[in-house]
């Protein structure tokens, strides 16, 4: 087993204990980033060492990149995954139920048993837990907090919904087997995971393997529509009017202005987008009573 550490978290003396202590039932060996861009060397490099399980240890960010690194590898040549959660979000390793303690999530890396794991892609880039686009891509940067629990779903404020008004929407269409979808819409998610942007619920029924990707879409809408919106985003279906809830293996979207969307965390910026599901691509160590798994 071999991680690949984030060099911002590598002189953390917990992180130093947790492997310390990791070492005692069996061989850790630590591979530290510097920048951007190591996380690919280092995969290939593990590879090419004969290392069957690496453990991307890092924020959201890393398990990107991880990801990433994974996914440009031929299927039958891809390491299996396990994940040490060291960033602030970790929304993915939250969502699915990894342990929280390093040394927890450590031991589950060291003894827990892989199970395949879809990956979603975006034109060229892939993601693990969630796309979103619009101002949700923004979230964590200029999203005001009542927004964000509005965007959480279930903790939604009225005041969040009154910010949501006053942004302008994007206007674009949404292809999906289901049909094409013309809106403005205000935000959206993909989710092969479930919660982004620190711990919200943005796709209550994403699963990791089902082969399918979780589409949420808040259309604009008129002030005198806010009871309706609230309705909605209490009762997620697809032929909703305003919030929009879809379980579809792709889907596309195409905007006449580039639209930010962001990648488990990393931003992009384009008017075409294809997102699709990559079903059972990567070996992922999970708990036995991982949320996110269909029995
Ligand atoms: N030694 C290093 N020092 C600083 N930054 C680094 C180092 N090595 C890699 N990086 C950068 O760290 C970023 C990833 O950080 P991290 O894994 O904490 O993600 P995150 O998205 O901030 O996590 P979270 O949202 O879960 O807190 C990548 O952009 C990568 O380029």
């Amino acid at each position: 087993m071999r991680l690949i550490l984030n060099g911002k978290k590598a002189g953390l003396p917990e992180v130093r204990a947790a492997i310390i202590q990791a070492r005692q039932s069996g061989p850790v060996e630590v591979r530290v980033t510097w920048e951007g861009g190591d996380v690919e060397r280092l995969v290939r490099e593990a590879v090419a060492d004969g290392c069957s399980r690496l453990v991307a240890a890092g924020g959201d960010g890393t398990v990107n990149e991880v990801v990433n690194a994974l996914m440009a590898l031929p299927a039958g040549q891809r390491p299996e995954l396990a994940i040490l959660p060291l960033g602030t979000a970790n929304d993915f390793a939250r969502g699915c139920g990894l342990p929280e303690s390093l040394s927890g999530a450590l031991f589950l890396a060291q003894q827990g048993e892989a199970v395949p794991v879809d990956c979603g892609r975006a034109n060229e880039h892939h993601f693990i837990n969630m796309a979103t686009g619009g101002f949700g891509a923004r979230i964590t940067a200029t999203t005001p907090e009542a927004l964000k629990n509005f965007l959480g779903g279930g903790a939604y404020t009225l005041n969040g919904l009154l910010q949501a008004l006053r942004f302008n929407p994007y206007q674009g269409t949404m292809v999906t087997e289901q049909g094409p979808l013309q809106a403005a819409a205000i935000v959206g998610a993909v989710g092969n995971g479930c919660q982004a942007g620190g711990g919200q619920l943005l796709c209550p029924n994403a699963r990791i393997n089902d082969g399918l990707l979780e589409v949420v879409a808040l259309l604009a809408f008129p002030a005198s529509a806010l009871d309706q919106v609230v309705r909605e985003i209490r009762q997620p279906a697809a032929d909703n009017q305003y919030v929009r809830w879809l379980q579809v293996p792709w889907a596309e979207y195409h905007s006449d202005t580039p639209v930010p969307i962001n990648l488990d965390g990393e931003p992009i910026e384009t008017e075409k987008v294809r997102f699709e599901v990559c079903p059972g691509a990567l070996d992922l160590v999970l708990p036995p009573d991982c949320p996110l798994l269909d029995p």
